[in-house]
């Protein structure tokens, strides 16, 4: 029997990319599991895809900027799948904006869902885990972006260096409730977001899509690209008991760049 079996896990952002991959790969390891997204006709395939498989899902609508909205969402996940073990603070949006172009909206939006949609995951799923009477693991998306400066992401690093420090400080609060709070910082991994970031990165420099590509892959010690199944191996981990030990801690998962 997995030794994940009878758990459950929510999982944000799960409609696409490293959430989508994530979400598949906890249902492969013995998960049931909520496919939380802003966008519900994909997450709704990501569960559909789970169940044809023979695990056990269903997708909840969520906006992880929206307190009331996480909280409602994972309320839901317990109150469907009867448990919960794991919460997955994923969803991320990276807008490309070099430092004189930044806005109040751009600063806004991004903070509110990159670091209030933490926020708000960390204190839900605290008060699910409370109500259930027992611990539980917290894993949020930092990025190696949230390491190093990256050019045009002066807003998106600074959210993905929040999340290391909501991290630690969380993992210091939250260990005599049993609970471990860790992240992972994936490097440049090939989803939806990554593409449009380089692509708006070229735009931005009047170059192709595969210069702005290169731009963030050819620091790459393991010289490819990662792939989300990469990223949810490592989350995998972070979910499972081999974790138990670990806490306060921001994974880098990136082939070399950040080092580089
Ligand atoms: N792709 C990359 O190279 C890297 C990604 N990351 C982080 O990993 C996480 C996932 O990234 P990707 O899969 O690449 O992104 P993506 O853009 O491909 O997918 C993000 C998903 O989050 C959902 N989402 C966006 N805003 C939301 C909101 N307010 N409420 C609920 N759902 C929302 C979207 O609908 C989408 O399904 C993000 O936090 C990102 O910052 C970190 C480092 C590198
Ligand atoms: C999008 C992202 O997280 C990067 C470039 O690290």
């Amino acid at each position: 029997m997995s030794k994940n079996q009878g758990k459950v896990a929510f999982v944000t952002g799960a409609g696409q990319g490293i959430g989508e991959a994530i979400a598949l790969r906890l249902a492969s390891d013995g998960f049931a599991v909520a496919c939380a997204d802003m966008n519900i006709d994909t997450a709704s395939q990501v569960a559909e895809k789970i169940k044809r498989d023979g695990g056990k899902a269903l997708a909840i609508k969520v906006d992880v900027a929206d307190r009331e909205d996480v909280f409602r969402a994972v309320q839901e996940t317990v109150d469907a799948l009867g448990d919960l073990h794991v919460v997955i603070n994923n969803a991320g949006i990276a807008p490309i904006a070099p430092i004189e172009t930044i806005t109040p909206e751009i600063y806004k939006k991004t903070f509110d869902i990159n670091v209030g949609g933490v926020l708000w995951g960390i204190q839900a799923a605290v008060k699910a885990f409370k109500a259930l009477g027992h611990g539980g693991k917290i894993i949020s998306a930092s990025s190696q972006a949230g390491h190093v400066g990256n050019p045009d992401l002066a807003v998106y690093g600074g959210t993905k260096f929040a999340v290391r420090g909501i991290t630690q400080t969380a993992a210091r609060e939250l260990a005599h409730l049993g609970v471990t709070v860790n992240a992972y910082c994936p490097g440049i991994v090939n989803t939806p977001m990554m593409r449009k970031v380089a692509q708006d990165v070229a735009d931005n420099a009047n170059q192709s899509f595969e210069w702005g590509m290169e731009q963030f892959a050819q620091n790459i010690t393991l010289k490819r690209l990662s792939q989300p199944e990469d990223v949810a191996a490592c989350v995998s981990f972070l979910s499972g008991p081999d974790s138990d030990y670990m806490t306060g801690q921001a994974v880098i998962v990136d082939g070399g760049m950040v080092f580089n």
